[in-house]
Order: C-alpha cells, then structure tokens, then sequence
C-alpha cells in the first residue's frame, strides 16, 4: 500500500470548538455530550481517545466518520474541512465501528466490492485480494457473512475500512470481547499500517493497550478535554510508586514514615506505595534497616495509565 500524502501540514485532524447536542426525545431533556472540544491529531501518530463511559468518544468519532451531524465547531480532516469539502474528508477516513453491520447474505468478497463502490473506487484500484489476505479471510472470501464467526466478521469491519485507503484509520473499541488471537492480528496490522504512514485513532478501555499502542492520548470526560499528551509525558504526570520488598518470612508491617501504604502481598512480599516527589525511597529502605528486616530482593514498580486516569476522573474506566 503506499504511502499516504501528506495533508500539507503536520495534523491529521484538527477540531476546534466542537460541541454535539443531542435533540430531546421520548421525555428526556436534551443532551449536550461534546462541550466544545478542540483535539489535534498528528498524521503518522497511534492516537488513543480515552474517557469513562458516556464520556462523548462515540459522539467525537461519528462526528469526523461523517455518522453524527455536529451541533457547531469545525473538523478538518487531512487538511479537507468537513463543511466546505465533505466529499474529500470523508475520503481520507475510515472507520472500523463497534457494532457488526455487515450484510449477512454477502461474501466478504462481495462486501468488500460494495463498499468500494459506495466510496467510488475505480475497479482497476481495488485491492480486494490484498485486503481479504491482510485480515486472513482468504479462505472465506466467497463464504456468506453470516456464516462467519464474531472474530471474522470483525476482521471483515477493518478490511471494510481501508478499501478505499484512507489516511486516517478510526477503530472504535476495535477488542472488546475479542479473543487473544484476533487481538494480537489487529495489533499487527495497526502497526504495520501504522508503519506505512498511516494514521490510527483508536478508542479503548483496556488502558494496558492504550499504553502499549498509543504515541499520543487524549482523556476526555463529560464531552470536555481533561488533557492531551504523549504517552511519556502522561505517565510521568502520576506523582506514586510501589516498593516491593521481600523481606524473608517476616509478617509484621514495620514503621514506615508518613503517608507510606503498605501491605503484604499474597507471596510475602512487603508492598509500600508513596509519593516519590515527598518520600524519597531512602527514606523507606532506612525503615527496614531500623527495623531489622533482610532486604533480599527488591523493585520499583511505576504507575501505569490505569493510576494517572483515576487520578485525573477520579473513576475506573468501567
Ligand atoms: N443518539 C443519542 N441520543 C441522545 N443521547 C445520546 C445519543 N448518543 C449518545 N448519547 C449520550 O451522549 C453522551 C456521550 O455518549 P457517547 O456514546 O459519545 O460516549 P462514549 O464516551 O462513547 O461512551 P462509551 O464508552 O460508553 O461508549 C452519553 O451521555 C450518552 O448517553
């Protein structure tokens, strides 16, 4: 595939003042779910849009697929302004949703020509063959959809969305309920399409994979941006650490200095949690030599992207 040109500028989305509300229906109030939001995404980045539920990632994600009609503000998508040229922005995206809809009496072959179709790509362009190959569906191509199982239909959604080579690839929750096998065949391929200048904004609540894939996140909440960073920079922001010590057969909790939470863990080990930047870990390793403990073995765990969003919406992600 080659490699997508560049927008003519470092971005491969701006949007700026974007606000959604949904209209009232069925006796409930009306809904404003994107409260002016303004999010740059660089081209050539994994980007992770992370947020507890109901946070307007959804929302945000239908607005730039072309699905959700925004109430105001302006998207620009590979330098095409979603108002002005809504034909070119929606060319340079694709979207792999979250739910399965896919035509059940169609084979992914079938699917796949249909869709590129619907984006007007000429047949000499098509690349049905490398597509069906990319997802492993080869075997399945002539298969009817409904034929095929949950981890193949969702490999047939993103080969439905790159059939016309975006430069801009959106997986809405691309693994949950997935099994190991079809994760790790996603990855690959996000990275490998990663690698030939693609795009990829991904939205996810497993903050593990967000860690591992993304470059850059943004952490919304309540339709608001909390903050946007590169994943370094954000996981430094967490102000904790865990000293894990193993102390021999020791139980007893020994006195620590202030503001240390520590327990044992279930293989003995002692677990002392503090706040770096006002205990310094001297502090906690002279605690144990006071009191007599062995320090046979020990080691600094760091906080991870489940502590700095905690911290930041004060809720788990589920
Ligand atoms: N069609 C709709 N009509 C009315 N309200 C809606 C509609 N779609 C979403 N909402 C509301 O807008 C808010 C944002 O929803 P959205 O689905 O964008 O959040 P999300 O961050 O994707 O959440 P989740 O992680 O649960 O998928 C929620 O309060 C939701 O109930």
């Amino acid at each position: 595939m080659p490699a997508p040109q560049s927008p003519g500028n470092a971005d491969a989305i701006r949007i700026v003042g974007l606000t959604k509300t949904y209209a009232a229906s069925n006796g409930a109030a009306p809904k404003q779910a994107v409260k002016g939001l303004d999010l740059t995404v660089p081209a050539g980045s994994v980007f992770g849009l992370l947020g507890p539920n109901g946070a307007g990632k959804s929302t945000t994600i239908n607005i730039l697929a072309g699905l959700v009609r925004k109430t105001s503000g302006k998207v620009t998508i590979w330098g095409f302004d979603q108002d002005i040229n809504p034909r070119q922005s929606r060319a340079a995206i694709g979207v792999m949703p979250q739910e399965l809809n896919i035509d059940p009496f169609l084979s992914p072959r079938a699917s796949l020509e249909v869709q590129a179709g619907l984006y007007g790509v000429p047949k000499r362009e098509r690349w049905t063959d490398e597509l069906l190959e990319l997802v492993g569906l080869t075997e399945q191509a002539e298969s009817y959809s409904r034929h095929l199982s949950g981890g193949m239909k969702r490999r047939l959604l993103l080969a439905k969305a790159l059939v016309h080579r975006p430069q801009v690839l959106v997986l809405d929750e691309p693994t949950a309920g997935v099994d190991i096998q079809l994760r790790d065949m996603l990855w690959r391929n996000v990275r490998k399409l990663n690698e030939q200048g693609m795009t990829i904004i991904l939205t996810t609540h497993y903050l593990e994979e967000a860690e591992e894939m993304c470059d850059r996140i943004a952490i919304i909440d309540r339709g608001e941006l909390l903050l946007c960073e590169d994943t370094a920079a954000l996981l430094g922001r967490a102000d904790s650490k865990t000293l894990v010590v193993d102390t021999g057969p020791a139980t007893a909790i020994p006195t620590l200095p202030e503001g240390v939470h520590a327990q044992r863990r279930d293989d003995g080990r002692l677990a002392m949690s503090y706040t770096p930047s006002r205990i310094p870990t001297d502090d906690l390793i002279d605690a144990l030599r006071a009191a007599d403990l062995p320090i046979r073995d020990l080691a600094v765990e760091a906080p991870d992207l489940e502590d700095v969003f905690v911290q930041l919406t004060s809720r788990p992600t589920r």
